[in-house]
């Protein structure tokens, strides 16, 4: 594998480099089309994450955001530009990526009539943990997320809320160092959002890259280290929250986001 630059001027080798000496995402020049599609899902789109950062990728609906996502977590195939995991391509063959990697999806990926524990050693199993260290694991996963006391019950008995918990503690089973999240509080309320974002300030903390899109900016201009706006598959602006808000002299994320996208959207 060639040398991926971290710092501009300093390349470093990614088959000696410690991960936490690669960035944890370098995407450059995407160009993502659907078939049939005359519009790309993705523009010429580049961007790179920080080992160890909390980056937010915020539009509009359809802007592209899963798309990325998609890609990063190799659920698609790339088509054009590259696209590299701390060093490593997102569907190459070896799966190392897969244990640098955790995909928290928008769409709930649960088996409803299974148990919570029965769901997460079916999960377990998949990334290949077993026996004890599987079991510890799914103990660890429910507890951070507050379900330990619920983990025999069937899917199909939880709110909304548990589920979206449930939905995070799947994506926690392989201790990722890069945790991608498409949308994981939506649509409940604030003390099972408040729950899901104190888990993941604690993951933040102990040194994950954490990699999300949600649609409430005030939570992410308070959360992100860094944030992008994508709009028709581009990447429009990117930086700290305090910064692009002095930048752009809008008063909240909301104002600069509308700024960025065509009237023709809704938000
Ligand atoms: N499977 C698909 N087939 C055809 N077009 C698709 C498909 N998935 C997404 N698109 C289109 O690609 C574009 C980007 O969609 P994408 O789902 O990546 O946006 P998004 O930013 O994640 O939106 P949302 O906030 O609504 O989840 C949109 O125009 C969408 O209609």
């Amino acid at each position: 594998m060639g040398a991926v630059p971290l710092v501009p001027g300093r390349p470093v080798s990614v088959a000696t480099a410690p991960i936490q000496d690669l960035p944890a995402v370098l995407a450059c020049d995407l160009v993502q089309r659907y078939p049939g599609s005359t519009a790309a899902a993705l523009d010429r789109f580049s961007l790179q994450v920080r080992p160890g950062e909390w980056y937010g990728l915020l539009g509009v609906n359809g802007a592209g955001k899963t798309t990325f996502i998609s890609l990063l977590c190799g659920l698609i195939r790339q088509q054009s530009g590259s696209l590299l995991v701390f060093g490593r391509k997102p569907n190459a063959p070896d799966r190392e990526v897969k244990q640098l990697l955790g995909l928290v999806p928008q769409e709930l990926a649960l088996y409803e009539p299974l148990t919570a524990a029965e769901n997460m050693r079916y999960f377990g199993r998949l990334i290949g943990l077993a026996g004890a260290v599987l079991k510890e694991r799914i103990d660890d996963c429910l507890t951070a997320v507050h379900l330990e006391a619920v983990g025999d019950k069937p899917v199909s008995t939880y709110s909304g809320g548990m589920k979206r918990r449930l939905n995070l503690a799947a994506g926690l089973l392989g201790e990722p160092r890069l945790l991608v999240l498409d949308e994981p509080t939506v649509g409940i309320d604030i003390q099972s959002r408040q729950l899901i974002y104190e888990r993941l300030k604690h993951l933040k903390r102990q040194g994950t890259t954490i990699f999300y899109t949600t649609h409430y900016l005030k939570e992410a201009q308070e959360l992100c280290d860094r944030i992008g706006i994508v709009d028709q598959g581009r990447l429009v602006e990117e930086g700290a929250p305090s910064s692009l808000l002095e930048r752009s002299g809008a008063t909240s994320l909301d104002e600069l986001l509308l700024t960025h996208v065509g009237r023709e959207h809704d938000c």
